[in-house]
C-alpha cells in the first residue's frame, strides 16, 4: 500500500464501485485514500456505502484531491467532463479513461496535449480480484506511470499493455465478456434445471464448472481443445453434448459477440 496514492474517480458508478472496492480489498489503498464524485446522488450514496470512499458534489473536487484521475463516465460525457475540469489538471496528476472507445487522441484534445494518459479497458470482475485488463499509455505518459497502471490493475486481475488500436478488441472480448458469461452461466443453469436440478444447485454447479474450466486452462496452459477432448469418451455424454453446442453455432455466435462489441466501441470512439 503506498499512503501518497490518491485515487479519484469521476462518475461514481458500477466500474467506479468494482475498481474502489477491488483497489480497496487487495490492499492497494484504504478508503480514505479514494473519491468520487457524480451528478447523481444516489450514485455517490452507493460508491460512499460500497467503498467507505468520500464522495463529492463536483468533479473539480475529485480532481482537487486526487493524485490519479479515473474517468468513469459514460463514452459520450467523457469530452464535457474533462472539459470541466480541464484546467484543474496538472502535470502532478495522472488520468486514466475506462471508457468504451474514447481514443487517446480524444482524451488529450480534451484534457489538454501535455497531460499524462492511459486509456484502460477493465472489467467488473475487478471486483472479486479477478480482472482482465488491457491498457495504452497516452504521448507524455512515462514509465512509471505505465508501472503505476500495471500495478493497480494487477492489484485486481491480470492486465496487458498492448497498442491502442487493440483496445477495442479488448473491450470487444473482456470489457463485455462478463455479460457472455452470465448468460452461458444462466443458460447451463437453466439447462441443469430442465434435467431436474433444484435452482440453487444447478446455479451453483454451473459456475463453479466455468471456474474450474476456466482455472485448467490457465494452469495447465494446455490448448482448450486438448481439455476438452479429456472430457469427452467415445460415444459418452459429452459428446452428445458438444454435438448439440456444434448444432447451434455456439463457437460461431461467441465470435460473432466479440465482433459486434468490438465494432461497437469503434462506433463509439467515432472510426
Ligand atoms: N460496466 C462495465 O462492465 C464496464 C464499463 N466500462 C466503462 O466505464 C464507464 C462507466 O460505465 P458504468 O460504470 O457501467 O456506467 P454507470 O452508468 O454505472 O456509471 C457512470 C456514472 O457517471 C455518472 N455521470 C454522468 N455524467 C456525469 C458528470 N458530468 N459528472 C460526474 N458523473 C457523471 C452517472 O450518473 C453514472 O453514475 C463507461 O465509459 C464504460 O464504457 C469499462 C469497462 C467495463
Ligand atoms: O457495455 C459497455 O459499453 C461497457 C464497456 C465494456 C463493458 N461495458
Amino acid at each position: 500500500m503506498s499512503d501518497s496514492l490518491t485515487i479519484g474517480f469521476l462518475g461514481a458508478g458500477r466500474m467506479a464501485t468494482a475498481l474502489a472496492r477491488g483497489f480497496v480489498a487487495a490492499g492497494l489503498v484504504t478508503a480514505d485514500q479514494l473519491s468520487a464524485s457524480d451528478v447523481i446522488e444516489d450514485a455517490r450514496r452507493r460508491f460512499a456505502e460500497e467503498t467507505g470512499g468520500t464522495t463529492c458534489e463536483t468533479n473539480r473536487e475529485v480532481v482537487e484531491r486526487s493524485g490519479v484521475v479515473v474517468v468513469a463516465v459514460k463514452p459520450q460525457y467523457v469530452g464535457t467532463v474533462l472539459a470541466e475540469v480541464q484546467d484543474a489538471l496538472g502535470p502532478e496528476h495522472l488520468v486514466i479513461s475506462i471508457a468504451a472507445g474514447v481514443t487517446l487522441e480524444s482524451l488529450a484534445n480534451n484534457a489538454g496535449g501535455e497531460r499524462r494518459l492511459v486509456r484502460v479497458m477493465p472489467n467488473t470482475p475487478a471486483l472479486v480480484q479477478a480482472g482482465a485488463a488491457g491498457f495504452a499509455l497516452g504521448g507524455a505518459a512515462t514509465a512509471e506511470d505505465g508501472e503505476l497502471v500495471a500495478r493497480l490493475l494487477g492489484s485486481v486481475g491480470v492486465a496487458y499493455q498492448v497498442p491502442e488500436s487493440l483496445l477495442d478488441a479488448v473491450t470487444g472480448l473482456s470489457g463485455s465478456g462478463p455479460a457472455y458469461v452470465f448468460q452461458i452461466i444462466e443458460g447451463l443453469a437453466d439447462g441443469g434445471v430442465r434435467a431436474g436440478l433444484p435452482r440453487d444447485v444447478a446455479q451453483a454447479l454451473a459456475a463453479q464448472t466455468l471456474l474450474g474450466a476456466a482455472r485448467m486452462v490457465l494452469e495447465t496452459g494446455e490448448h482448450p481443445a486438448v481439455l476438452k477432448d479429456a472430457v469427452a469418451s467415445p460415444g459418452g455424454t459429452t459428446i452428445a453434448g458438444l454435438h448439440a453446442l456444434e448444432r447451434h453455432g455456439v463457437r460461431g455466435a461467441l465470435i460473432d459477440a466479440v465482433m459486434d462489441a468490438t465494432c461497437r466501441a469503434r462506433e463509439l470512439g467515432g472510426s
